[in-house]
């Protein structure tokens, strides 16, 4: 773990000689995978002023509405609430999520019906802050509208989950919907940051990555502020497990602090829970240096403890004896984690990963485990080697990029 950490400063610092590690077109100096392969054309580089809309007017579609709206681009919001749009357009405040914030009057909303046609050809920027589970059926409408799939607009993502039913992560459904060409662009923004927080302009850091560092890079041009830091990477099958599995670790911490634990036991969560998605990751095929990231630790570490997470929150009143449905029900917004453990439990399983603590979240979530018996059973398994990264051969990342037309 020492010798990874050291490796990672080292490959961050500047100084480095970076033509070192350029023996691959398209590969960063932390790529797992140098890919070869030719980006469909895009549109230039999104500038100043550009025209971005953003799908789902949640807590952090909002709040990346504002960012964006802040830095003068042409942000456009899409809610499926009409009550909201209006009352968006008039006031410019939304009121169902971060009701206290006044947005930009750089910000349109628009709804509630998807928009289509030319409309979505005359955007630069299209971001998806769609919930995981319903990200599928909203794709399969908007590729009606994605003509030329060689000049897209440059497409971001930032959900943080596994699909119910098909455990695919983002960049299947988007190929399931749209085609290899359009998963192959999207570029991936995760990282500890809660949207309350972005939108109070507090300094935050995410990780931006997509299968190249040039398409990252646009989408960190576009985000990167003062108060906000991007760091580009290439591994977006890694930045997307870290962000979907933290949600689940989260509940973990949560329901430890609900039974009355202390901080031991959160910070062995934490630490334990860091190794099982470095586990899960490397046997799935991302690179294990993509956990250690903004996206994995960083993320990780946030939502683990803090009550503002809502994944913590619905862990933490699972430890105070409430029943599940009736937390999902009175949360008021979406904690991913809870539909995510289901895809968790079917990729660790098919993977023969150990991955304990994330089957006790699962068997607490729809085994009707107690949360005391789930950390006692944790406490009595046999002690074991701290950290023992898989070598097995066949991944799904690999399959995955087969089907995207990816060589590594
Ligand atoms: N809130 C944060 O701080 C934060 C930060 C980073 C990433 N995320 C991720 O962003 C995604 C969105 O989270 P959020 O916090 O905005 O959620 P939210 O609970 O605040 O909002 C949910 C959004 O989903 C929309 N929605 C519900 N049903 C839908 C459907 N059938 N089709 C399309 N949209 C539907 C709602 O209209 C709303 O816009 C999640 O994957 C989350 O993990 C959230
Ligand atoms: O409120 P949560 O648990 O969905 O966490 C929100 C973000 O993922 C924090 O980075």
């Amino acid at each position: 773990m020492l010798t990874l950490t050291l490796r990672i400063c080292r490959l961050h610092c500047s100084t480095l000689p970076r033509q070192a590690f350029r023996s691959f077109s398209n590969a960063s100096p932390l790529s797992p995978h140098p890919f070869r392969f030719t980006m469909p054309a895009s549109k230039p580089q999104p500038a100043a002023n550009s025209k971005v809309l953003i799908l789902g007017a949640g807590n952090f579609g909002s709040c990346l509405a504002e960012h964006l709206g802040d830095s003068d681009h042409s942000v456009f919001l899409w809610a499926r609430e009409a009550e909201l749009v209006k009352h968006f357009n008039l006031h410019h405040k939304n009121l169902k999520y971060l009701p206290e914030h006044d947005f930009s009057k750089n910000i349109t909303a628009v709804g509630p019906d998807l928009p289509d046609g030319d409309f979505i050809n005359e955007m630069d920027v299209l971001l998806f802050a769609i919930p995981t589970q319903f990200l599928r059926q909203n794709l399969t409408i908007l590729n009606r509208s994605l003509k030329d799939k060689a000049k897209l607009p440059l497409l971001i993502f930032v959900n943080k989950g596994i699909e119910i039913g098909t455990d695919a992560l983002t960049l299947e459904i988007i190929a399931d919907t749209c085609g290899a060409d359009v998963a192959k662009a999207a570029t991936f923004i995760s990282g500890p940051s809660f949207a309350k927080e972005i939108v109070r302009r507090r300094p935050t850091s995410v990780s931006v990555a997509s299968f190249t560092e040039a398409e990252a890079k646009k989408a960190s041009d576009l985000f990167h502020q003062p108060h906000f830091r991007c760091y580009t990477g290439s591994d977006p099958i890694g930045i997307e497990l870290s962000g979907a599995l933290k949600n689940v670790y989260a509940i973990a911490a949560g329901m430890s602090d609900g039974l009355g634990y202390e901080n031991n036991t959160r910070a062995m969560i934490i630490t334990r829970g860091l190794a099982e998605m470095t586990c899960i990751g490397t046997a799935y095929g991302a690179s294990p240096l993509t956990f250690l990231g903004l996206a994995g630790v960083g993320d990780l570490f946030l939502t683990c403890s803090s009550s503002s997470s809502r994944n913590y929150t619905v862990g933490y009143r699972l430890g105070q004896g409430e029943p599940l449905q009736k937390i999902i029900s009175t949360l008021g917004s979406v904690a991913e984690g809870v539909s995510t453990a289901k895809g968790v439990k079917t990729i660790i399983d098919k993977l023969g990963v150990n991955a304990p603590i994330a089957e006790r979240v699962y068997q607490v979530l729809y085994d009707d485990k107690a949360t005391k018996t789930a950390v006692q059973e944790l406490m009595d398994l046999p002690a074991s080697r701290e950290l023992e990264l898989p070598t097995m051969g066949s991944k799904p990342a690999q399959q995955l990029m087969a089907k995207l037309g990816l060589s590594i």
